[in-house]
């Protein structure tokens, strides 16, 4: 049977994966999210989420942490309430403090990932884009359709990792 023109049956002709360091440096450039990827409501104590809509492979970049970037110097003058301050994400880049402030409500996807410490699918890391640091997070394994999209905020004390359910 003809396959259509489909690509299936040879994988030799299937599109190759776009490297996903220059994926991410593509959509840093373009300001846009990657398609894939959807906005849940997941519960009221959780809040939203984001669930991938198509299976991402390890390794594959995901999303921007995006927002408004600041040294040290400018968030230390900067005043958070509780809620905001949950999107404000610290980084050290080449010796320096740095902070991406996301807590503005800009549609963009990547400010409401939630933290999953003991199995996340994703990890942040740094990316220089003009000279400039951007957060993005890639996939430290695969993801599936329908799952959802997390990285480990790190050591802390957060208050829904002592919730029993
Ligand atoms: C950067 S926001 C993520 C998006 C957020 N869920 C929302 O709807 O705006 C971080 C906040 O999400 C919630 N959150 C993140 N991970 C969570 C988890 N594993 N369990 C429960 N709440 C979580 C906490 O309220 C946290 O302060």
């Amino acid at each position: 049977m003809a396959d259509g023109g489909s690509n299936l049956k040879n994988p030799s002709r299937r599109k190759p994966r776009l490297n996903p360091q220059h994926d991410a440096e593509k959509h840093i450039q373009c300001k846009t999210d990657k398609a894939g990827l959807r906005e849940v409501f997941v519960s009221s104590y959780k809040g939203r989420g984001v669930f991938a809509s198509v299976p991402f492979s390890k390794g594959d970049f995901v999303l921007e942490y995006k927002g408004k970037l600041l040294s040290l110097d400018n968030s230390a003058t900067n005043t958070y309430n509780s809620t905001e301050a949950t999107f404000l994400f610290d980084f050290q880049w080449k010796g320096k403090y740095f902070c991406i402030d996301a807590s503005l409500e800009d549609q963009s996807l990547g400010r409401l990932v939630n933290d999953e410490h003991i199995i996340p699918n994703c990890k942040m890391r740094t990316i220089a884009v003009n000279g400039m640091p951007h957060l993005c997070l890639f996939a430290i394994r695969d993801i599936m359709a329908g799952e959802e999209v997390t990285y480990n905020y790190g050591d802390s004390d957060w208050p829904w990792r002592k919730q029993v359910w």
